[in-house]
């Protein structure tokens, strides 16, 4: 079998010699080398100390762990020799300005599922890279549309390591070898099937749910006997990054809706660093990432930490799921048409 393409071999392909790209792919070979260094830490487990631990910082339902920052601090080190204006994380108020004059902004979620690490459940890191502007040590910097991003991904640090990345040329899987300490491609241009029976999302929170998730959770739950005229099956991690790659390997729907709690109204998920990345991922893997309401890369942000519902995954489960928000799907397949025998089932 023919050697796979490192990571770093990809970049230069990609890059070639366009300065802003090489800047792009030292910025993730970068991010990489951490990934690698936490492959090892968190394979240690309690061997390595108390990574679970809390550090007792107060957040909004989302609680710091030790690992939370020790991640969060490689990162930040490891970026201060890429080509990075300043860097913005889940775990850090604001912006750190790295070098002014640097062509790019990093934005991390350094650790995600860090409540799964002593569970020994797959755990990852998400980061995006977004063109510098003016002022980029302000977070309005950082406010950029989802659109805007240079490459967007997320590690995977489970029983394998794995870096899914996009940098607007297809979804690309890397697997670590963790021999030689080198990513290797092991799944080019990937694409998550068209349709699944397949969804995730916190079943906990059914009583939180406005009409359009509720409709959407219940049919899949009737399975054969319900509108939908078939069996789904649930799987639900508590580590996005885990639930999104499961999704980009096989197909699946994910859903983090806005729900009726107190500080849920736009759901869970931190928008620039956490959804706009695996958003970018999984369209550029063939399937559709949404708020309910609209293409999720197009929403404007307006504060650095802000939250947005997600709905993302195989393009035709994701579609009748938006439908439903927009009210026709609720009409339409609940009609005789798309009964048990009906003629326009999907
Ligand atoms: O606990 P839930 O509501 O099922 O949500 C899943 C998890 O996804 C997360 O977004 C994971 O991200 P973090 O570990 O980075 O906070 C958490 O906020 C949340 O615990
Ligand atoms: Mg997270
Ligand atoms: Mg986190």
């Amino acid at each position: 079998m023919d050697q796979p393409q490192t990571l770093a071999a990809y970049f230069a392909g990609w890059a070639a010699d366009r300065p802003a790209r090489r800047a792009v792919a030292a910025t993730v070979g970068a991010l990489a080398e951490v990934a690698i260094e936490l492959t090892d830490l968190l394979g240690q487990g309690a061997l390595a100390g108390p990574l679970g631990r809390s550090t007792g910082k107060p957040g909004e339902g989302d609680e710091q762990k030790e690992i939370d920052v020790l991640a969060n601090n490689r990162i930040v080190d490891v970026l201060r020799g890429a080509p990075v204006a300043a860097v913005a994380s889940e775990e850090m108020d604001a912006p750190l300005l790295l070098e002014e004059k640097a062509p790019l902004l990093v934005a991390v979620d350094p650790l995600d599922g860090s409540s799964n690490i002593d569970a020994n459940a797959s755990i990852g890191t998400i980061f995006t890279v977004l063109p510098a502007l003016e002022h980029n040590a302000e977070p309005s910097a950082f406010m950029q549309r989802g659109v805007n991003q240079l490459a967007g991904g997320f590690f995977v640090y489970g029983p394998q390591t794995v870096l899914t990345v996009t940098v607007g040329a297809g979804t690309q899987i890397f697997t670590l070898d963790r021999r030689s300490g080198t990513f290797l491609l092991t799944h080019a241009k990937v694409e998550i099937p068209l349709r699944t029976s397949e969804y995730a999302i916190n079943d906990s929170n059914t009583r939180h749910w406005d009409d359009p998730i509720r409709t959407y959770v219940e049919d899949c739950r009737r399975g054969k006997e319900g509108p939908r005229g078939r069996d789904f099956n649930m799987r639900w991690t508590g580590s996005p990054v885990a639930d999104i790659y499961r999704i980009v390997s096989r197909g699946g729907i994910y859903l983090y809706p806005g729900d009726k709690r107190r500080g849920f109204r736009d759901g869970r998920l931190r928008l620039i660093y956490e959804a706009n990345p695996m958003a970018w991922v999984v369209e550029q893997a063939g399937g559709v990432a949404s708020t309910g309401r609209e293409r999720l890369l197009e929403v404007t942000p307006t504060s650095l930490h802000q939250r947005v519902p997600m709905i993302a995954g195989s393009r035709i489960e994701v579609e009748h799921a938006v439908r439903l928000h927009d009210g026709l799907q609720s009409r339409g397949e609940r009609s005789p048409l798309f009964s048990r025998r009906g003629l326009l089932r999907f």
